[in-house]
């Protein structure tokens, strides 16, 4: 597994229960590994506030040697200089997005093995497999697909990857031990203690 992957906490501000900056400097203390800034959905800023709240979660990532990405915005990974960007099947073509991005680190979101065929999945460096688990994060989610589903996509592909969706520290060590990556949103961001949470999944 590629080691920025081990725990890859993705969140915008209307999935923190305390303030952004604060959940995020937390998490980097409990040793989170990645981060993906996907301010979306119900409540997520727009426009000026989205790009400037962005700025400064970049900045936390940069003085703290973390990789940032950036979810869906091809205009944002410009505009916050990202070290990478995450894509689902309904997003830009990955054709383009490494057109445009030759040099930067890409994640493909990948829910069945039929999507795995469809996909361009050797233009991306890694594949985010989910959801795993039940997730409330996330309104137009797949259908779940289990540590099954996530070993049958894992054994088809030379591709690291990152499982997704309702993982916490109850069903954690089940992902780690079919050796792929964790990645987070609501387990940490509305924790009451990101920092201790972030170390729970440290398995
Ligand atoms: C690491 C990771 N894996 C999967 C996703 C989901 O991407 P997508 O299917 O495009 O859905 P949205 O996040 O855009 O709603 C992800 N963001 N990150
Ligand atoms: C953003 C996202 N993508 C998913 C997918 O299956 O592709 S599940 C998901 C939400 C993950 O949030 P939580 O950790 O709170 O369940
Ligand atoms: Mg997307």
């Amino acid at each position: 597994m590629t080691d920025y992957l081990h725990t890859y906490f993705i969140m915008g501000s209307q999935n923190c229960r305390g303030n952004p900056e604060e959940v995020l400097k937390q998490a980097i203390h409990g040793g989170i590994t990645a981060f993906q800034f996907r301010e979306k959905g119900t409540n997520a800023k727009s426009g000026e506030e989205k790009v400037e709240l962005g700025h400064r979660l970049r900045r936390i990532c940069k003085d703290h040697g973390i990789p940032f990405f950036v979810n869906d915005d091809i205009e944002l990974v410009y505009q916050l200089e990202a070290d990478g960007v995450h894509v689902g099947q309904d997003d830009r073509d990955i054709r383009e997005v490494r057109e445009v991005f030759p040099d930067l680190q890409i994640g493909l979101s990948v829910s069945t093995e039929e999507e795995l065929r469809v996909s361009r999945w050797d233009l991306a460096d890694y594949l985010g497999v989910g959801p795993v688990f039940k997730t409330s994060s996330k309104d137009d989610a797949k259908e779940v697909i289990g540590i099954q589903g996530l070993q049958a996509i894992q054994g088809q592909v030379p591709l690291p990857v990152v499982a997704i969706g309702g993982i916490d520290e109850s069903n954690v060590q089940a992902v780690r031990e079919a050796g792929a990556g964790v990645s987070v949103i609501s387990a940490i961001a509305d924790s009451e203690q990101p920092e201790e949470e972030v170390r729970r999944l440290q398995l």
